[in-house]
């Protein structure tokens, strides 16, 4: 069997302290199931910028495109709040996503049972809750040009970010929503602003066209993005897959992380077009949070959404069917027998660090595979 090639980047803040109970993952795989994971490490973020002046390295770049999978930590901080604009933590992450081609941004939101009442919302909104945003991840205002600050010279400054779409971003997005929902309940909810905006315009146009075109089995229903927001904390489960643009999609994905109880529990996995040779999909996996950096170095950051991140690594690169099934059958009996980090900490429950829950979800995984 070829190894299974891994580039891990931790990045900064919490992003290593997570990855730390992933690296606990691996090597137990490796020396119990015989998995054949082959490891490289990268920097990323403020601690690539700190190390030689960028973002990410050339370097790195050709060992993420090499890779079969990288899994990603989390990037930025502070302490980086005076680097050039091209050179900030997050810049390297977008570059990721864009060189590697990794459009569609898978985000669960699960609620684990045990944690129905760590949300924000009633327990009865959120208990068995199962919803994907899957969110485009490479086009959009994220990178849209011209990006600029301009001075106009009259004491003012003028700010330009652009949102740009083309047919085949949402063609190519609606599909993945399509074959996604197939494999779910079968409905999606497409999330625009049509009435305000071109690209919503477009975007409603060549969703609503594709479903035409091969989808129509699916249920397909569209909604306003603002009123997506409210009907999201309103009545969460009315969705299955929610289809959205790149910054739509990252603001719904953080308000859906409360609805599981913590953005410590929202994992992901950005994957790219299926090669036409090989089939294989380029893949990048990282939690949905960031650097945390009101947490970090505390050893208190939930590491759930990076191992859940890690969960979806064995499923979409390495087909490693069961044990990602194991792997998440493990964070769910974890939360069962009480273990919980200070983020979903409820009375009656016993507040663990990164490292115990990290431990705690490699036993459990062990012991399940006996
Ligand atoms: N993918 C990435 O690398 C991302 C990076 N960022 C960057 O992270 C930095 C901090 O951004 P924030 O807005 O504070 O967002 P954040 O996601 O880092 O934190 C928001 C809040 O959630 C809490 N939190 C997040 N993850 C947690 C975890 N695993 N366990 C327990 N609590 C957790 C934090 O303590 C904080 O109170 C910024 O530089 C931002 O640009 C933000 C989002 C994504
Ligand atoms: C580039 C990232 C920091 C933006 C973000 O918040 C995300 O992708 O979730
Ligand atoms: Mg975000």
């Amino acid at each position: 069997m070829p190894a299974r090639k891994l580039l891990l980047l931790p990045g900064d803040g919490i992003g290593p302290e997570a990855m730390a109970e992933v690296r606990k993952l691996i090597a137990a795989m490796d020396s119990h199931l015989q998995a054949g994971f082959d490891v490289e490490y990268g920097l990323v973020g403020g601690a690539a910028y700190d190390a030689h002046g960028q973002a990410i390295s050339e370097e790195d770049m050709g060992k993420a495109l090499d890779a079969d999978a990288v899994l990603f930590g989390a990037v930025g901080g502070p302490k980086w709040d005076g680097v050039p604009y091209e050179v900030r933590p997050e810049a390297g992450l977008l570059r990721l996503r864009k060189d590697l081609g990794l459009f569609a941004n898978l985000r669960p939101a699960i609620c684990y049972p045990a944690l129905a009442a760590s949300s924000s919302l009633k327990p009865e909104l959120v208990e068995g809750l199962d919803i994907l945003i899957l969110r485009e991840l490479t086009g959009g205002v994220y990178f849209g040009e011209p990006k600029t600050i301009t001075d106009l010279g009259n004491g003012q400054k003028r700010a330009v970010d652009t949102q740009v779409y083309d047919t085949y971003e949402i063609e190519r997005i609606a599909r993945a929503a399509f074959e996604l929902a197939r494999t779910r309940s079968g409905r999606v909810c497409s999330m625009e602003k049509r009435n305000v905006m071109k690209s919503g315009v477009l975007w409603h146009e060549v969703v609503a066209q594709t479903h035409r075109d091969g989808y129509t089995d699916v249920q397909l229903d569209h909604m306003l993005a603002d009123a997506g927001g409210m009907q999201l904390v309103r009545n969460p489960k009315q969705f299955d897959v929610i289809v959205t643009d790149n910054l739509f999609g990252d603001m719904l994905s953080d308000v859906a992380a409360m609805l599981t109880g913590s953005l410590g529990m929202l994992p992901s996995a950005s994957l790219g077009a299926p090669d036409e040779q090989t089939g294989k999909r380029r893949a990048l996996y990282e939690p949905v949070h960031g650097s945390a950096p009101d947490i970090a170095g505390q050893g208190i950051a939930n590491p759930l959404a990076m191992i859940a991140s890690f969960a979806m690594c064995l499923r979409y690169s390495f087909n490693m069917i069961a044990e990602a099934d194991r792997l998440e059958a493990a964070i769910a009996a974890v939360l069962d027998q009480g273990y919980r980090t200070r983020d979903i900490m409820s009375a009656g429950m016993t507040e663990v660090g990164t490292a115990t829950m990290g431990d705690a979800v490699v036993q459990k995984f062990l012991d399940l595979a006996a």
